[in-house]
């Protein structure tokens, strides 16, 4: 079983307000259509020029809540119709893709925890489909809602479906070091946290950092890498940088 994030930075222009990166929307969704055989596969989007923008401008964060419903359909909104293309072009390539809208099913306690449900994705994976989840906002006690990131969605579903493979496609490579070459594997926050930074783009849930915190905090190892990596994950090699 693989859990696979495509980033937002990737299939969407992080610089524009609500615009796709159509070529590498269409480059991905070839490379996961020509991967699928008999492995089963969960897909998790972020929301690059989706969703972040509304979130900033309403202050909402994966800490900082808010009970204006309005803001709240505002991000949601945007999720979806991100959600609804990524779709549209699997179903295109014959992929079997159908949504997992995180604010109808997930939520956090007072402290922060996410619960997520995954009966539903088991069932999907069982009767052949591929689910594809995306960041979000959800009900988040004391708080009113607040944002899932896609990443926080990989480590749990990573976690509670015992994923053999767990892979972030991102804007880069892989996690870079201090002269920008590819680090080839991590094992403690403390050996990198002088080079992980944010996002360079309008990012409310941490960028790289929070990546690499999450990923480490799992007992499987994942791979975080650029979409020229996508196919040779789905292939089963480790391109770019893995977490320990
Ligand atoms: N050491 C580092 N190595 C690589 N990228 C880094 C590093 N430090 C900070 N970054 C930033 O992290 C970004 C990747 O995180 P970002 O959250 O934008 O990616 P994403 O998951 O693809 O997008 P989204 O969060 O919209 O889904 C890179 O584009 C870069 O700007
Ligand atoms: C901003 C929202 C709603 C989603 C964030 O998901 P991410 O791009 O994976 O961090």
């Amino acid at each position: 079983m693989i859990v696979l994030k495509l980033g937002g930075s990737v299939i969407t222009d992080k610089e524009r307000p609500e615009t796709l990166d159509g070529g590498s929307l269409e480059q991905a969704t070839d490379a996961v259509a020509n991967a699928l055989a008999d492995e089963k596969l969960v897909v998790v989007h972020g929301g690059g020029s989706f969703g972040h923008h509304n979130a900033s401008e309403h202050g909402v964060s994966t800490t900082e809540g808010t009970h204006d419903a309005a803001a709240l359909l505002e991000i949601h909104g945007a999720m979806k119709t991100l959600n609804q293309f990524v779709l549209s072009r699997l179903l295109e390539r014959d992929v079997e893709a159908v949504p997992v809208h995180p604010f109808s099913t997930a939520h956090r306690d007072a402290d922060g925890t996410l619960e997520l449900p995954t009966g539903q994705l088991e069932t999907m994976l069982e009767e052949g489909f591929v689910p594809v989840l995306h960041g979000d906002v959800i009900a988040h006690a004391g708080a009113g809602a607040t944002i899932v990131s896609g990443d926080e969605l990989v480590a749990e579903l990573a976690r509670r479906l015992e994923a053999d493979r767990i892979g972030l496609c991102s804007t880069v490579p892989g996690v870079l070091d201090a002269d920008d070459a590819v680090i080839d594997r991590i094992r403690a926050y403390e050996d990198v946290a002088s080079v992980l930074g944010a996002s360079d783009a309008t990012d409310v849930t941490g960028g790289m950092a929070a990546k690499v915190r999450a990923l480490l905090a799992l007992e499987a190892e994942a791979s975080i890498f650029g979409l020229e990596g996508l196919a040779s994950f789905l292939d089963g090699e480790n391109p770019g940088t893995t977490i320990e």
